[in-house]
């Protein structure tokens, strides 16, 4: 990886799949500063998968980019 994707890596929150549901039946990812409901996987790229989700705590929406572990899977 490049530096500059190392120090992005190392200085993201990271996230947790949890096996919960929102009352809308969507998973939820977790992290210390908040969880995300899962709405849809919006794209895919050479590291990983991106996911459309809302930030429970705010209700914004946002894209969270799930990285693909060293064997070139990713959870969703
Ligand atoms: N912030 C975002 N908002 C909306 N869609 C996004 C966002 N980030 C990524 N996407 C979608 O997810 C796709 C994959 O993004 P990702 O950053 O993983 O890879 P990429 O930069 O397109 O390609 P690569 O990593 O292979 O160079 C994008 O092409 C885009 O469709």
């Amino acid at each position: 990886l490049q530096t500059q994707t190392q120090t992005e890596l190392l200085n993201t929150d990271p996230l947790f799949f949890l096996s919960t549901l929102t009352a809308a039946e969507r998973p939820v990812l977790r992290s210390s500063t908040a969880d995300y409901s899962i709405l849809e996987r919006i794209g895919e790229g050479s590291f990983g998968k991106v996911l459309k989700c809302q930030n429970l705590k705010n209700n914004k929406t946002v894209a969270v980019k799930i990285i693909k572990d060293a064997n070139g899977q990713c959870l969703f």
